[in-house]
């Protein structure tokens, strides 16, 4: 499992850890694991130009700790002070290594091969001063080919919501971060600044409570997977019934028994539009039709039957999937009609979401992470909040963060194939905040098999899922 956490959780766990530890030690294994990841990144230090952002803090003096080693290492270092007060021990070990120290934001002769971003860390607000901008731009324009290292979090945004309230803020090719993930590394439009993330261990484990938000590995989605056992029958497996799909939007329909019929339970049921169910039968001859589920999947490409479609499924009193069309007729909190509570997963875009919590879709998308949280306690349902970094938000406050994803996913019916899909999970026994998640990090991973860093379209996602599961499972 990934781990993330806040701000206040990681200044808590160091305290514990500084304890015990002589001072400055954290800052040396910090800057100790940083340097080796410039070093890396390029390929060597002799010859090698690196310019340090330096702010104020301990940011700063992670940035400058890290130029010393270096620069004793033969790279030609230059720190750009943005502070009145950089870190004191840090600087004079610059200095001492051989690294240059200037002030002012005027552009180099020459462009350095990485820029270090020290600016601010956890301790920082969101948004870049202006003379910070401008130095940034001097050190590493954009389109420039520089490398970017952000220390700990890219300057800038916000660590603990994944928000980037001001548009300046650092973008990194690599983030290198200490003793765990931070929030902002996991949820966009945060995420989307960091890059590439690397955690350097600097012994804090032990000193941390539960995340914030984490994000599932394949290790953890391979132990949740329903599997069959020798005594499985078709029944005991699970059956999953889908409701989707209508005379406008017959594709959809296709798509959900696709993510559905990937094999992941005993049986699909597809109940709804006539010719939507002669050509699921088709396209899927193992399909049968109405009778008991253990879950449903109701909405994708509905049309204004949907409301119907899903007073049906919820009657059934099984766990859903509410998609598409069928997020309009819900109320808050889920109930069956005469008041029973039945545990769903809701699947809205960020455009859907905005509507179930009558706001703007900018504003979730600015907010990902706290809309989610808000739906699924309004709704008292598990949100997964469709988008690059997928949002899981469980009522009562926990959240998963999906990262197996490509952006090639971002096409039109991906979204019915992963209905489908968790509706399954759904009916072999997962329990919705485990079925979303799960459902989710396979759909992320099938895109990307069957992606191989090119186009891919939604048919191709939903056929690649037993490959992705084959390979978790051996
Ligand atoms: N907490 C930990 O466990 C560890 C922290 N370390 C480093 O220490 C950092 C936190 O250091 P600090 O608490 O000193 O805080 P920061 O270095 O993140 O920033 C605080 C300083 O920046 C200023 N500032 C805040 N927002 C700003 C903005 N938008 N523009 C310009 N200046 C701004 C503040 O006035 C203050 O001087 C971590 O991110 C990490 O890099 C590491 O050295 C080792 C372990
Ligand atoms: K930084």
């Amino acid at each position: 499992m990934r781990a993330a956490h806040t701000e206040a959780q990681v200044r808590a766990a160091e305290e514990a850890l500084m304890a015990g530890l002589p001072p400055g030690a954290l800052m040396q294994r910090a800057a100790s694991g940083l340097a080796h990841a410039v070093l890396a990144l390029l390929d060597g230090a002799y010859g090698r130009r690196v310019t340090l952002l330096v702010g104020g803090g301990d940011n700063g003096g992670d940035a400058l700790f890290a130029g010393a080693l270096l620069a004793r290492r033969g790279a030609a270092v230059d720190a750009v002070l943005l502070t009145e007060s950089p870190h004191e021990a840090g600087l004079a070990a610059l200095r001492a290594a051989g690294g240059r120290v200037r002030r002012g934001t005027a552009a180099p002769r020459e462009l350095p091969d990485l820029v270090v971003d020290g600016i601010v860390g956890i301790g920082g607000r969101p948004g870049l001063r202006d003379d910070t901008v401008a130095a940034l731009e001097a050190h590493a324009p954009a389109g420039s080919g520089v490398t970017v290292v952000a220390v700990d979090v890219p300057s800038g945004v916000e660590v603990d919501t994944g928000r980037t309230p001001e548009d300046a803020h650092v973008r990194a090719d690599v983030t290198v971060t200490f003793g765990t993930h931070k929030v902002a590394h996991l949820v966009d439009p945060a995420a989307r600044a960091c890059g590439v993330v690397q955690l350097v261990d600097i012994g804090l484990a032990p000193h941390l409570p539960a995340p914030a938000v984490e994000a599932l590995q394949a290790a953890d989605v391979a132990a949740l997977l329903p599997r069959p056992t020798p005594a499985s029958h078709k029944y005991s497996r699970g059956v999953v019934g889908v409701r989707a799909g209508s005379g406008r939007y017959p594709g959809a329909g296709l798509l959900a028994v696709a993510g559905a019929a990937s094999g992941l339970v005993g049986m699909v049921r597809y109940v709804g539009d006539p010719t939507v169910l002669d050509r699921v039968r088709e396209a899927h001859p193992e399909v049968v039709g109405v009778g008991r589920v253990q879950a449903w999947t109701v909405g994708s490409g509905g049309d204004n039957r949907a409301g119907a479609a899903l007073r049906a499924a919820l009657a059934d009193e099984v766990p859903l999937v509410v998609d598409a069309e069928a997020l309009r007729h819900l109320d808050a909190p889920v109930r069956r009609e005469g008041g029973e509570p039945v545990p769903a997963v809701l699947t809205p875009h960020a455009g859907e979401l905005a509507a179930l919590l009558d706001v703007e879709r900018a504003e979730v998308e600015a907010d990902q992470l706290a809309s989610a949280r808000r739906a699924a306690e309004r709704y008292d349902a598990v949100v997964l909040l469709k988008g690059s970094h997928s949002v899981v938000a469980h009522p009562d406050g926990r959240v998963r963060v999906n990262t197996s994803s490509t952006p090639w996913l971002a096409t039109a019916g991906a979204g019915d194939v992963l209905a489908g899909l968790i509706g399954a999970l759904l009916a072999g026994g997962l329990a919705p905040y485990d079925a979303a998640s799960v459902g989710a990090w396979l759909h992320g991973a099938a895109a990307t098999y069957a992606s191989q860093g090119g186009p891919v379209v939604a048919t191709q996602v939903a056929a690649a899922i037993p490959e992705v599961v084959r390979d978790l499972l051996t």
